[in-house]
C-alpha cells in the first residue's frame, strides 16, 4: 500500500486536523520564495514526478512562490550513450567538450525542463520555462576541477559568479512557476555557455531571489555523517560544523553541501537536502514540525558571541 492510500484512509477528523495544523505554516510562508532543486537522481519513475509536480501546484495555490532548479545528470549521461559520446566525470564534474555542451544543453533545456513544465501545467498553465541564458539568469567563469587536490581542466564547464534575477522575478510577478535549466553563459564570451553544477546554481539563485528557503530533493534521506552508514543522518547542523566536513564527502554530496553553505551564509535562512524518492516529503518539511532530512542553518548568533 502506497503512503497515498494510507493518508486516504485518514478518519474524516483526522484530516481536518491535519489542515488545522498546517495552518501556522501557511501563514508563515504565505508569499515567501522557495528554490527547490530537483535532482535527476530523484526523477527515477512517473508516479514521483507527478507527485513532485502536485507538491510544487501546492505550494503555488497556498501563496508560497516556488522556483524550480532542475538537474538531469543521469538523464544526459544517458543521451551521451545513445549518441556514442563517452561520460568521464572528474572531481564530481563532467569534463565537457563543445560536443558533449551541445548534448547537456539539449537534454537540460529540450528534455528534462519540457518533461517537468508540462506535468506542472497538466491542469492549470503557471509554469514557465528558462534555462540561464534566458535574460542573462547566470553568468559563469570557467573552472577546473581539484582531483587527488591537482587542479585539472574539464573543459566547458563553470561557476555561476553572477546572477541576474530579474527574468525570475518577472515570471514570479506575473504568478507564474519559473522551471530553471542551469545551463550559463560565459561571462568571458557572451556566446559561449558552460556547464554548471545544478546544485551550487540553485544555491546562487536563492540568494539573488532572497529566498526563505533552499530545498534539494535527492536520492538519500539527507547527509550522513558517516556515509554509507545510513544510522548517520545529521538532522541539523550550523555552517561553521559543515565547513570542515566538506573535505570529508564524497561524490554528488560535496556540490549540494557546498551549495547549501553558499545559501545560508548568502542570507538563505535554511537550506535543506531532503529524500525526492519518498512522495510529498516537500510538503511534510514545509507543513508539518516532523524534520525530514537535513537542515543546514547559519551560525546562530548566542554560539558566535560565546566565541568572541
Ligand atoms: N555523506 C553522504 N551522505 C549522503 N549521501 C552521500 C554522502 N556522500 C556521498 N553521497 C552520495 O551522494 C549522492 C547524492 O548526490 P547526486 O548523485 O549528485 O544527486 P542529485 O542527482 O540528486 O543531485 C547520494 O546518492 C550518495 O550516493
Ligand atoms: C558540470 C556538471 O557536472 N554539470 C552537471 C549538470 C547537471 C546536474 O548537476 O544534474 P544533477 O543535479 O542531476 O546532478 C552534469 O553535466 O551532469
Amino acid at each position: 500500500m502506497s503512503e497515498l492510500d494510507t493518508a486516504r484512509d485518514l478518519f474524516p477528523y483526522q484530516k481536518a486536523e491535519v489542515l488545522i495544523q498546517a495552518l501556522p505554516w501557511l501563514r508563515r510562508f504565505s508569499g515567501a520564495r522557495v528554490v527547490v532543486k530537483y535532482g535527476g537522481n530523484a526523477m527515477v519513475d512517473d508516479n514521483l514526478k507527478r507527485a513532485f509536480a502536485a507538491d510544487i501546484l501546492f505550494l503555488h495555490q497556498v501563496g508560497l512562490r516556488p522556483v524550480v532548479v532542475h538537474g538531469g545528470g543521469p538523464q544526459i549521461s544517458t543521451m551521451l550513450d545513445r549518441v556514442g559520446l563517452d561520460t568521464e566525470f572528474r572531481g564530481g564534474l563532467r569534463v565537457t567538450t563543445p560536443e558533449v555542451m551541445s548534448v547537456v544543453r539539449m537534454v537540460l533545456t529540450g528534455q528534462v525542463q519540457r518533461e517537468l513544465v508540462s506535468l506542472l501545467n497538466a491542469d492549470v498553465a503557471h509554469a514557465v520555462g528558462l534555462s540561464g541564458e534566458d535574460g542573462r539568469l547566470l553568468q559563469a567563469e570557467r573552472r577546473q576541477a581539484l582531483v587527488e587536490g591537482r587542479p585539472t581542466d574539464v573543459g566547458l564547464v563553470g561557476d555561476v559568479v553572477d546572477v541576474d534575477p530579474q527574468a525570475v522575478e518577472d515570471l514570479l510577478d506575473a504568478g507564474r512557476i519559473p522551471v530553471v535549466s542551469t545551463v550559463a553563459i560565459d561571462a568571458d564570451e557572451p556566446t559561449q555557455v558552460l556547464n554548471v553544477n545544478a546544485d551550487t546554481a540553485a544555491a546562487s539563485l536563492a540568494v539573488a531571489l532572497r529566498a526563505t528557503k533552499l530545498v534539494m530533493l535527492t536520492d538519500v534521506e539527507g547527509l550522513y555523517a558517516g556515509w554509507p552508514d545510513t544510522s548517520s543522518l545529521v538532522s541539523e547542523i550550523q555552517a561553521r560544523d559543515l565547513e570542515p566536513m566538506l573535505a570529508t564527502l564524497q561524490s554528488g554530496m560535496v556540490p549540494k553541501m557546498e551549495a547549501c553553505l553558499r545559501a545560508v551564509q548568502g542570507g538563505v535562512p535554511q537550506a535543506h537536502v531532503i529524500d525526492g524518492r519518498r512522495e510529498h516529503s516537500m510538503l511534510l518539511e514545509i507543513f508539518t514540525d516532523a524534520g525530514v532530512g537535513t537542515l543546514v542553518v547559519p551560525d546562530t548568533e548566542r554560539d558566535t558571541e560565546e566565541e568572541s
